[in-house]
């Protein structure tokens, strides 16, 4: 199979869908992999890097979209690479379509067969290839309300683990999934006060089981959210509902309620966000403010280091990418449900249930349509 690597265009995004190490891989299965120039600046591997592997280099993302069968990709698609999706394309990249609807409609228009990989299952009810990514952003998530707490960054002014004599900040997770037990190993570890809520009773014993009496764990409901929310001086969010849009737990009012200069960090953003008040930011800009309270809601945390991402996400989608190239997209799906469960668009037809359900479209198990 041709396989096409474009750059990543979205804003601050430094993570390639493929290492050199990965083409090799590929290229020794006998596939022919396309690399746009510079796609591996941000890991610093040079176009020189992927030749030796046994890529060629495209001179732009067109050639590559026009040459390639599958692309592989980090980042959703952004407006100008939708454009070039055509029904002979498998995309296999990270979507997070169900709060995204004019990303959605293009991906219908395209007829291109699209494969997300934040809905690839496991046995272990796990998601493998969100997996990575989520390390990376719980423990990121940490060090940004750590950040931003500073007064310059209009912030409380605290710092997160307190000195002797001087409390540290109280930290809430919500959400104890990988985000949440990543952002909460970071947060003790930092010397925080660190709460964890999650609905799954299954969760909070295994987190207070791991991190024992230096963390406290409460059974999320619409009450016990509000009291720990409005005392905290960094909320994490860290929800999901695998495919779904994220549930808005804290309230317009609740924010209002907090103290001033303290901060909400909303890992679920690529998935709408969990705060009433989010809305996504960039790197180039990550924070603003309401109501007193900074939000920092970057939809692609891990993309701020690129070379810890890139290589944690690869080791996860290789495999995956080896299949689809092998095999071709029917049987690799055939073959294993829960690789099925990845499948989201294809030939115009939405075959993720969460994903029609938020946007109201007509939903076609993806089973009928391999
Ligand atoms: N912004 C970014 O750059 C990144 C964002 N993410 C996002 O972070 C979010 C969390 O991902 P993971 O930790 O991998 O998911 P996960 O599935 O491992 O954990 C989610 C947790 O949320 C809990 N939960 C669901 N609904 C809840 C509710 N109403 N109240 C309390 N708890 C609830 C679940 O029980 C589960 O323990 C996802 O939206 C994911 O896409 C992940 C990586 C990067
Ligand atoms: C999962 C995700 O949104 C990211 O890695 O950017
Ligand atoms: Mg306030």
């Amino acid at each position: 199979m041709r396989v096409g690597v474009p750059k990543e265009i979205k804003s601050q995004e430094y993570r390639v869908g493929l290492t050199p190490d990965g083409a090799r891989e590929l290229v020794a299965r006998g596939h022919e992999v396309l690399v746009e120039t510079q796609a591996g600046a941000g890991i610093e591997a040079g176009d020189g890097e992927y030749e030796a592997a046994g890529a060629r280099i495209a001179p732009d993302a067109a050639s590559v979209f026009a040459n390639a069968e599958m692309i592989v990709k980090v980042k959703e698609p952004q407006a100008e690479e939708r454009a070039r999706l055509t029904s002979d394309h498998i995309l296999f990249t990270y979507l997070h379509l169900a709060p995204d609807a004019p990303q959605t409609q293009d991906l219908i228009k395209s007829g291109a067969i699209c494969i997300a990989y934040e809905t690839i299952t496991d046995d272990d009810g796990g998601l493998p290839l969100l997996r990575p990514m989520s390390q990376v952003a719980g423990r990121l998530s940490v060090q940004a309300g750590a950040q931003s707490l500073e007064w310059e960054r209009r912030g409380r002014g605290l710092l997160m683990g307190g000195v002797p004599g001087v409390a540290p900040a109280k930290v809430a997770v919500i959400g104890g999934g990988v985000v949440g037990e990543n952002a909460t190993q970071i947060a003790l570890g930092m010397g925080a006060e660190v709460t964890v809520l999650d609905r799954s009773p299954a969760v909070l014993e295994r987190l207070s089981h791991r991190f024992g009496s230096s963390l406290k764990t409460v059974y999320s409901t619409k009450g016990s959210l509000e009291q720990v929310v409005l005392v905290s001086d960094v909320v994490v969010g860290a929800v999901l509902v695998a495919g779904a849009g994220a549930p808005k737990l804290v309230t317009r009012e609740m924010v209002s309620g907090m103290k001033n200069g303290s901060v909400l960090v909303d890992v679920a953003i690529d998935q709408g966000g969990c705060f009433e008040t989010s809305k996504a930011t960039t790197h180039a800009e990550p924070t603003f403010v309401v109501d007193g309270v900074v939000h920092y809601c970057v939809a692609n945390m891990p993309g701020a280091v690129p070379r810890t991402s890139t290589f944690a996400l690869t080791n996860a989608t290789l495999p995956y990418v080896i299949r689809l190239a092998d095999k071709g997209w029917r049987e690799a799906l055939q073959a294993d449900p829960h690789f099925l469960n990845g499948l989201n668009v294809v030939d115009g037809k939405v075959t993720c249930a969460p994903v029609a359900k938020s946007q109201n479209l007509p939903y076609v198990a993806p089973e009928t349509v391999l």
